[in-house]
């Protein structure tokens, strides 16, 4: 499991392990776990070492320069050639710039100069405390190391991206690799800052002892899935293994209804039961389906609800809100949703909106929810009672318990933003919530593997959701299988 922790919480820990330890000393540990980490990434590039190597410090006004500097000035006791681009030149971390002089290395002349002629770049521009994308002063700078074929390290957080929600305001610094310390922060975690992270490692500073022991965003890796996977028993019969009901599909979309079914076999349904006017095209293609024709409440035993994929105009959502048995409501089960009925329901709900339908539910635009997506599933999930998944590049599944952290997965790839891919997960998280898993664990598992589903359908080639719900039992073996 990967944990992160807000911005504040860091820095109540970093201060109480501060007050127990000597001046200085995390800096020291933060400098001394970047400078390996360079070391390491320089050794891979031409010439293979660190000795003569050209290494350019992009140093702002904070502690975060600092760790730059103290690191620069460890790899030029090692033989590099260090050259400290001051942004804030009259308030760069002073002890940090001492040690850099005194080990050799120096303030470059030219920043453009120095960074054209550089094998790593090690950005220190801003890390937790940065606010607001880079400041103009800084952007030449940072596109003329990004444009240099240097390999681009960002201490602790790329510069310019928000640490706290993976907002992305303005510039940023796209890094090739990330060391952050201590913990990492949610911005190692959410797009779209992950994606400028590159490889993220993380550097232990003794900070785990004062941390709280619930974070507020996990991720899951595979490990942590493989222990939640649904495996069948010997004394498993098809209502054990959980029987999913689908309401779903219309004249208009029966696609809908075939694909929410394909991610609900390939999900370990024992059975699903469908429940529309899409019965002729569900059974030509699965044939092991039960199909009903009337209401929900009347379709029989099952073990929970997936209501809403194409569902156009076509009634059922009511029934299965109104059920015992925990509910996913997706796409068109989402539109005008009674928010009060679905707070007053007894057993687990999951909503799974788009940023598009999350938008409307909380009656704002788009582009809010885009730009403040941990802010907006949290919120959704407060008003509605129930657990969200808002679908993105990073997907986030947020509990109605505020005390539960929220769950980022990223295992998607852009290749599943095709049509129906939606309809296949709305399918597979329903098995898995029939199967009895909570509703958090049954959307971060879903969307990881059907993350992983899509990445093994695609393979650098587009796919099509029946290529994603074919491949999620490969996806399942993969991580069943261990690291
Ligand atoms: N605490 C610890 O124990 C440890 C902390 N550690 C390290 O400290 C880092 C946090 O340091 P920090 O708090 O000094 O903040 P930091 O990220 O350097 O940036 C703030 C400075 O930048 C400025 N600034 C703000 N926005 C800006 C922008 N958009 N563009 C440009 N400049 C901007 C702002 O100045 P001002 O607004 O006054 O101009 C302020 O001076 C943390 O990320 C980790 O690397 C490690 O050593 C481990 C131990
Ligand atoms: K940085």
């Amino acid at each position: 499991m990967r944990t992160a922790y807000s911005v504040e919480t860091v820095r109540a820990a970093e201060r109480e392990l501060m007050d127990r330890l000597p001046d200085g000393v995390l800096m020291q540990r933060a400098a001394a776990g970047l400078a390996a980490a360079c070391a390491d990434l320089l050794r891979r590039r031409a010439p293979g070492r660190v000795y003569g190597a050209r290494v350019v410090l992009l140093v702002g006004s904070g502690d975060n320069g600092g760790d730059a500097l103290y690191a620069g000035a460890r790899l030029a006791r090692r033989g590099a050639g260090v050259a400290a681009v001051l942004l804030a030149p009259g308030r760069a971390h002073a002890p940090g710039l001492t040690a850099l002089l005194a080990a050799g290395g120096r303030v470059a002349d030219d920043p453009f100069d120095a960074t054209a002629a550089a094998d790593l770049v090690i950005d220190g521009i801003t890390g937790i405390g940065g606010r607001g994308g880079l400041r103009p002063d800084a952007v030449p700078v940072a596109r003329a190391a990004r444009g240099s074929g240097a390999v681009v390290v960002a201490v602790d957080l790329p510069s310019g991206v928000e640490a706290g929600s993976g907002e992305v305001v303005g510039e940023a610094l796209r890094a090739d690799a990330t060391v952050t310390f201590g913990t990492y922060k949610p911005a190692h975690l959410i797009d779209p800052a992950r994606e400028y992270a590159g490889a993220v490692r993380l550097v232990d500073i003794g900070l785990g002892a004062v941390l709280p022991s619930v974070p507020e965003l996990e991720a899951l890796q595979h490990a942590d899935v493989a222990r939640l996977l649904p495996v069948p028993t010997g004394e498993s019969d098809k209502y054990r293994r959980g029987v999913l009901g689908i309401v779903a599909g219309s004249a208009r979309y029966p696609g809908a209804a075939v694909l929410a079914v394909a991610g609900a076999l390939r999900g370990g349904a024992g059975a699903v039961r469908y429940v529309g006017p899409a019965g002729d095209a569900v059974i030509a293609r699965f044939p092991e389906t039960l199909v009903h024709t009337g209401p929900p409440a009347k379709a029989g035993r099952v073990q929970a609800w997936v209501v809403g994929p194409g569902l156009g105009d076509e009634p059922g959502v009511r029934d299965a809100v109104a059920s015992d048995v925990p509910v996913l409501i997706d796409a068109d089960g989402l539109r005008g949703l009674d928010a009060a009925a679905v707070r007053a329901r007894t057993a687990p709900t999951l909503l799974t909106p788009h940023a598009g339908e999350a938008a409307a539910l909380l009656g704002i635009p788009r582009e809010e929810v885009e730009s403040a997506r941990l802010t907006s599933v949290r919120e959704l999930a407060a008003r509605y009672g129930a657990t969200v998944l808002l679908k993105g590049s990073t997907t986030l599944v947020a509990s109605p318990d505020t005390s539960e952290p929220v769950r980022a997965n990223a295992t998607g790839t852009p290749w599943l933003a095709t049509a129906g891919s939606g309809d296949v997960l709305s399918g597979l998280m329903g098995s898995l919530l029939a199967a009895g898993l909570t509703a958090l664990d049954a959307g971060s598992v879903g969307a990881y593997v059907h993350g992983l589903a899509g990445r093994l359908a695609a393979r650098g080639a587009p796919t099509s959701a029946e290529g994603v719900a074919a491949s999620v039992p490969a996806a399942w073996r993969d991580i069943a299988s261990g690291p």
